[in-house]
């Protein structure tokens, strides 16, 4: 089937947008991408977004600004999904299914509340074609975190790439994902969220530069890591915490940074995003043969250099790459990933597993919205 994957993630930059070729179970052929920012405007109403999402105790709550945003997340995903097929030169009467992710504005699966905004069945009948969305709500009920979900498609990777294995993917997103693929391939993967990954970052340097994150690690890499700083940071219990474990975009605070100079602070947020990931090693059954880095933390020097450092040392050292150098895209994954679990709803196939997210059993997830009449 040829499905179109969209992902708004937590850090609140963009849509991407991607195409794949695949089964549910083996990936055919990778497709084209792209990705389209929010302005302004919008990221500053997904920001509030998340403020007035805080307090709601039921998923549907659409309190303050809430239901202005997810119109804006809805309109913007059709209008991403139409510019993306006319860039591509693509039909859309060609596109079997479309895996809509919407945009996170709260978490907490203590609660078992999790919350993705946008309207998947306008989607549907807007671009008529079929869409499932809200892949997260299903775990929950059965006891899952609810994230994360992109391990089922690091497996198919792993497999199609002929990885070796043990191997660890890490999505440096807003937040820091493991997905750990186990030798032999088999399905007992495990899978959770690490910890920060760029959100505490961008936040600083927002604050302190006016600019949505720190390019090329600049800040960073003119300051120095404060010692003391960093194992406060690192001090917070979900470090700790069992897995599998999942987070929120506004867990984590700069509170421990206050008081550090702009350069100072992004240095020891960023080597703080490194620590999460080189910690996350204790939860994992094997040493991992192959690191798979992606998402937008792979195109930070600096995170990149902590990660070869503390990941890379050891006999035989193990292979860390980032995900566009393994063959496979770095700024896509997230995207093809949601493209993936459509199809996989479709065919009635699990998309979370007990070790992934923590659910009673292997759980089929996402609502399938189909359009009343399709569009060519
Ligand atoms: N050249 C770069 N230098 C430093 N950081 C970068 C660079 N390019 C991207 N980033 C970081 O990557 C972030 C975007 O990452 P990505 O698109 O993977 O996030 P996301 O999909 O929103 O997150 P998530 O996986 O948590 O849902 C930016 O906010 C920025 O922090
Ligand atoms: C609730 C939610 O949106 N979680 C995201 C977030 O962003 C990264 C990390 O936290 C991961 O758990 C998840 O996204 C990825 C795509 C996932 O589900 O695999």
């Amino acid at each position: 089937m040829k499905a179109i994957g969209l992902m708004s993630g937590t850090s609140l930059d963009g849509v991407d947008v991607a195409l794949i070729e695949t089964d549910g179970e083996t990936i055919e052929a990778f497709g084209p991408g792209n990705d389209f920012s929010y302005d302004t405007v919008e990221g500053q109403l997904l920001r509030e977004a998340l403020a007035s999402a805080v307090g709601i105790a039921n998923r549907a709550d659409r309190s303050g600004v809430l239901t202005v945003a997810e119109t804006m997340v809805t309109q913007k995903h059709i209008a991403c999904v139409k510019a993306f097929a006319s860039i591509r030169g693509l039909n859309l009467s060609e596109i079997d299914v479309i895996g809509f992710h919407g945009q996170t504005v709260v978490h907490k699966p203590e609660k078992g509340l999790t919350v993705q905004i946008g309207d998947g069945r306008g989607i549907a009948e807007s671009l008529g074609v079929p869409v499932v969305y809200d892949f997260r709500a299903a775990d929950m009920e059965e006891g899952g975190q609810g994230a994360p979900f992109a391990p089922i498609y690091h497996r198919a990777l792993a497999l199609r790439a002929g990885l070796a294995l043990p191997a660890v993917f890490v999505n440096i997103g807003g937040i820091s994902n493991i997905s750990y693929i186990p030798e032999g391939g088999g399905e007992n993967i495990v899978a959770f969220d690490a910890g920060p990954g760029n959100c505490l970052i961008d936040d600083w340097t927002l604050r302190h530069t006016g600019k949505p994150y720190d390019e090329d690690a600049k800040l960073a890499l003119s300051g120095k890591v404060n010692g003391d700083v960093l194992q406060k940071l690192l001090h917070d219990p979900f470090l700790t915490q069992p897995v599998p474990k999942s987070l929120d975009r506004l867990s984590f605070k700069l509170k421990e940074v206050e008081g550090l100079s702009p350069a100072d602070g992004a240095a020891t947020l960023t080597a703080f995003t490194v620590a999460c990931i080189a910690a996350s090693r204790h939860f994992l059954p094997e040493r991992a043969k192959t690191w798979i880095i992606c998402g937008g933390g792979a195109h930070n020097p600096y995170i990149m250099a902590g990660l070869q450092r503390v990941l890379g040392a050891g006999d035989p050292a193990p292979l860390i790459q980032t995900a566009d150098e393994a063959g496979f895209s770095t700024n896509f994954m997230e995207a093809q990933a949601f493209a993936f679990l459509a199809v996989r709803r479709l065919k009635g196939l699990p998309a979370s597993f007990p070790k992934t997210t923590g659910a009673s059993g292997p759980v089929v997830g996402g609502i399938i919205a189909e359009p009343e009449t399709a569009k060519s």
